[in-house]
């Protein structure tokens, strides 16, 4: 773990359950290799990673298994060790590539900025070479225009110790927000290409299908069906991500997938068994038993990433988890974050503020502090200063907690990490303005089939529900509060009754997945969670008597201009692109940054 993080504490652990063929999966990492420094529970950093799978890898060699390492993308953007450095990922890239990760592919966040696909391209798949599967996704010279393959296609390989002929691909969703220098094929698409087919007709001991894919989302069943419509008794294995949730699905008793969370708070297990490999089948066949008869048993585990875990799961200790490998890495990790001087003070934050562990509008909710308190300091235009406005911006926009305390340059990309800017159209009738914050809230479908699906402002776990978001208790609350589904870890562990032996519960993530809700490696006490909604908005400058403004600035954070311009036409409005001006300089993630340096003086 770096130097500052807090220590992991105690609390009661489930087993993994080790197969023929297991996996560790990473997904959705966005920049924390350094891991959580305030949260005890994802306190590991990448070099423990790498120790961890050191130790994971001779345990299957020992046992004569095979264990193979996933990741399913958006490596970058959401913390400082990416975004602080200029060029951004500076060091990021460098130190991920110190995993020797077995199947890899892109997310939507490589994929957002021409920089950021520039180096997927000249710095990722060379690392990584014939690991890195990119199945629907292309890269576009900028200067030729020349269109090819990010990666190759799929990979076969044979696995080191059951020699299992394993053929893995590599998706992402289908996603159009990518920037031109890339090409992002739909999975409905990929299925229909001669490759694609020609490939699952082949007969390998498992196919490995990764994806930047949530396991609800439509593009993993597309695949699914595609595949078992000309292949049916090879075990598939899906490893998704992009919902930021630990989720597990079945697709059939050959079939299954697993998504690893979020933020370096989780790493996957899963494991197989019952997999025949082509010996076996023949030898069945002699038998007159049918490759039908074949099996496979799947599980599945959501690791918290601590140390107490890790070496509860490799059986060691403070003295002998460690290599050399894994503790040159954490030391790389600790030079740049100094390098970068993360750990620089802006402010002290005055108490916690949640995302979605506290109600949306609420004193400890963190948009409402930024419709409260940030947006009308910070939203100004000064030649229009005066002018009443509206300014909104969307809840995924900001991507994590502030905690008590230190407020830093690091906290500030792991809060707002996007470039996103302040656009505005001025003069808009207030009978047409007012309406568009009920209609990006509400107003789903009718934004949804006009091309501008709402669910993707808000956070990524609420895009798609997962058993554990269905396990609900106040159904027709608009804010609806959900009890047991999974949240990041607490410190309000308020059951501690100092007793080692027998660990007080901890509150975390309580997954509920298709397996059950065994699912978590720690047995946790569940905490609150509560829809927020996909868009915020705050009233500034408006008449002081209480009246409605005649008309007024329509200002709103740049990301969702795609939404902003069918919500105004929606509600009477005449207005285009060609009506969107900027409204001031500088980022939102700069702006918040400077009202916290002016703001929140305190010592902490
Ligand atoms: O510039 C941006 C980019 C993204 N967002 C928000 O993030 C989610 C996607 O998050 P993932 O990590 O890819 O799951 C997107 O739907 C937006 O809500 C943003 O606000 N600004």
């Amino acid at each position: 773990a770096q130097p500052g993080a807090v220590k992991p504490v105690a609390a009661p652990m489930r087993d993994l359950t080790w197969g023929q063929l297991n996996f560790l999966h990473t997904t959705d990492t966005h920049g924390w290799l350094g891991g959580h420094f305030q949260e005890p529970q994802y306190s590991a950093d990448w070099g423990d990673y790498i120790s961890f799978a050191h130790h994971m890898r001779h345990q299957a060699d020992e046992q004569g298994s095979d264990l193979l390492l996933i990741d399913t993308g958006d490596r970058i953007e959401g913390n400082g060790l990416y975004d602080a450095s200029v060029p951004k990922g500076l060091f990021q890239y460098g130190i991920y590539a110190e995993q020797d990760v077995d199947i890899i592919c892109t997310g939507n966040h490589e994929l957002y900025q021409p920089y950021s696909i520039d180096r997927e391209h000249n710095t990722t798949v060379p690392n990584f070479k014939d690991k890195y599967v990119a199945s629907n996704l292309d890269y576009v010279d900028p200067e030729t225009g020349h269109q090819y393959p990010m990666a190759q296609r799929y990979r076969r390989f044979k696995t080191k110790n059951q020699g299992f002929d394993v053929i893995a691909m590599g998706f992402i969703f289908d996603f159009t927000g990518n920037a031109e220098n890339s090409f992002v094929q739909r999975v409905e698409d990929t299925v229909k290409e001669g490759w694609f087919q020609d490939l699952i007709r082949e007969k390998p001991d498992i196919f490995v299908v990764i994806g930047h894919v949530g396991l609800r989302m439509e593009e993993f069943e597309i695949l699914f069906k595609a595949m078992r419509k000309e292949n049916w008794h090879t075990p598939i294995a899906f490893f998704g991500g992009h919902a930021h949730v630990r989720d597990a699905r079945k697709f059939d008793s050959l079939s299954f997938a697993m998504a690893s969370g979020r933020y370096m708070e989780t790493i996957g297990w899963m494991s197989i068994d019952g997999i025949k490999n082509k010996k076996e089948k023949e030898k069945d066949k002699g038998k007159d038993v049918t490759i039908e008869a074949v099996t496979p048993t799947f599980t599945r585990r959501y690791i918290d990433n601590n140390l107490y875990g890790m070496y509860h799961h490799t059986g060691r200790n403070e003295s002998s988890f460690d290599t050399e490998h894994g503790k040159r890495v954490s030391k790389a990790i600790d030079r740049a974050r100094q390098a970068l001087n993360l750990d620089a003070k802006f402010g002290c934050a005055p108490q916690n503020y949640w995302m979605s562990r506290a109600e949306y509008p609420s004193k400890d909710n963190l948009y409402t502090l930024i419709t409260d308190e940030i947006f009308p300091d910070v939203i100004v235009n000064e030649k229009r200063r005066d002018k009443p406005r509206v300014a909104l911006m969307n809840t995924g926009g900001i991507r994590f907690d502030i905690f008590k305390g230190a407020f830093t340059r690091d906290t500030t990309y792991i809060v707002s990490p996007f470039i996103s800017g302040f656009r505005y159209i001025p003069d808009v009738p207030y009978k047409v303005a007012q309406k568009v914050i009920d209609l990006l809230n509400s107003g789903g479908r009718i934004l949804s089939t006009n091309g501008a699906d709402v669910r993707f402002m808000a956070i990524p776990e609420q895009m798609y529900p997962t058993p554990s978001m269905m396990r609900m208790e106040k159904e027709d609350d608009p804010h609806l509060e959900l009890r047991d589904v999974q949240k990041p870890l607490g410190n309000d562990d308020d059951d501690d009754d100092g007793d080692d032996d027998n660990p007080p519960l901890i509150g975390g993530y309580t997954t509920k997945d298709d397996l059950g809700d065994d699912g978590d490696d720690t047995v946790h006490k569940p905490l609150d969670f509560y829809m927020q909604p996909n868009a915020i908005q705050s009233e500034i400058a408006f008449p002081e008597d209480g009246s409605d403004p005649e008309t007024v600035d329509v200002v709103f954070i740049d990301f969702i201009q795609p939404w902003i311009i069918p919500a105004l036409q929606f509600s009477g409005g005449d207005y285009t692109e060609d009506d969107v001006q900027s409204y001031m300089d500088g980022t939102l993630t700069y702006k918040l940054s400077k009202w916290i340096s002016e703001n929140w003086k305190g010592e902490c």
